[in-house]
């Protein structure tokens, strides 16, 4: 079967002093499928946005999914890391998708000693640990992290640790705004190849632009931040961008 094509602003981009009605407007009028939701702690990436205390209150102000990738869906890109000892709050707080990044997978966290010990974790233990929150989860890699390191992965033979999605980094995580990275499309490419239905999502400067050399080489969800919320229209954007990965990636 193949993939729907998913379109996912970066709120990043949004006006943060008017987050919930941004949010709302985004799906229900501009017509976004997901809110792309972008939490950064300021030690696995350069910068810091927000926490699940914030993401709890702008939940209210968007529909939950009725189907599980369905539209409303909140993909929270966890750019943190201690990937694990989150899970739980940003379950209460309504995050849908919870996709870490493998390079934060490994890490032992800077916490007390018995707290380290039950957060060092694989990435295949925390994606089961995610399920069994009731979360999706994703998987997401660092531009210089190569795409083999998913393999193994994808093929578990448990289903409950194999991801709902991968995504693939166009830009180095931290920052909106920033020029896509062609470089990355083919590990996407090689994704695609090996897995038809997988829910592959490209993230960093992916715009009207970028988005024919993405859904070529197989990206069927796609972030957009600055060139949604920075265009004059942003449901035209959202829409060209939609259109696009149909017609390229899903066969429409
Ligand atoms: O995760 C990130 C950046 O680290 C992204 O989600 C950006 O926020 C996307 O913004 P644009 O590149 O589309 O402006
Ligand atoms: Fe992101």
């Amino acid at each position: 079967m193949a993939p729907q094509a998913i379109i996912a602003p970066s709120i990043l981009s949004a006006d943060f002093a008017v987050l919930g009605p941004e949010c709302s407007k985004t799906v229900n009028e501009h017509g976004a499928d997901w809110l792309h939701v972008d939490i950064m702690d300021g030690h696995f990436v350069p910068n810091i946005t927000f926490g699940a205390p914030v993401v709890g209150k702008i939940r209210s102000h968007v529909d939950k999914p009725s189907t599980p990738h369905g539209k409303g869906t909140f993909d929270c890109h966890m750019m943190i890391a201690e990937p694990k000892k989150w899970v739980r709050d940003f379950k209460k707080a309504g995050c849908d998708l919870y996709c870490f990044h493998y390079e934060a997978a490994f890490s032992d966290a800077s916490c007390s000693p018995e707290e380290k010990s039950e957060l060092k974790t694989s990435p295949g233990e925390l994606i089961r640990y995610i399920h069994d929150e009731g979360l999706l989860a994703g998987i997401a890699l660092k531009p210089d992290t190569p795409v083999d390191v998913l393999w193994d992965i994808l093929e578990s033979p448990i289903e409950k640790e194999k991801p709902d999605m991968v995504l693939i980094m166009t830009v180095h995580p931290g920052f909106g705004g920033q020029k896509f990275m062609a470089s990355e499309l083919p590990k996407v490419a090689a994704l695609r190849e090996k897995y038809p239905d997988l829910n592959i999502e490209v993230d960093g400067g992916l715009g009207p632009g970028t988005i024919d050399q993405a859904a070529d080489a197989g990206a069927n969800v796609i972030v957009a931040g600055s060139a949604v919320f920075g265009a004059k229209d942003p449901g035209e954007v959202i829409s060209l961008l939609r259109k696009t990965v149909e017609e390229k990636v899903c066969g429409k």
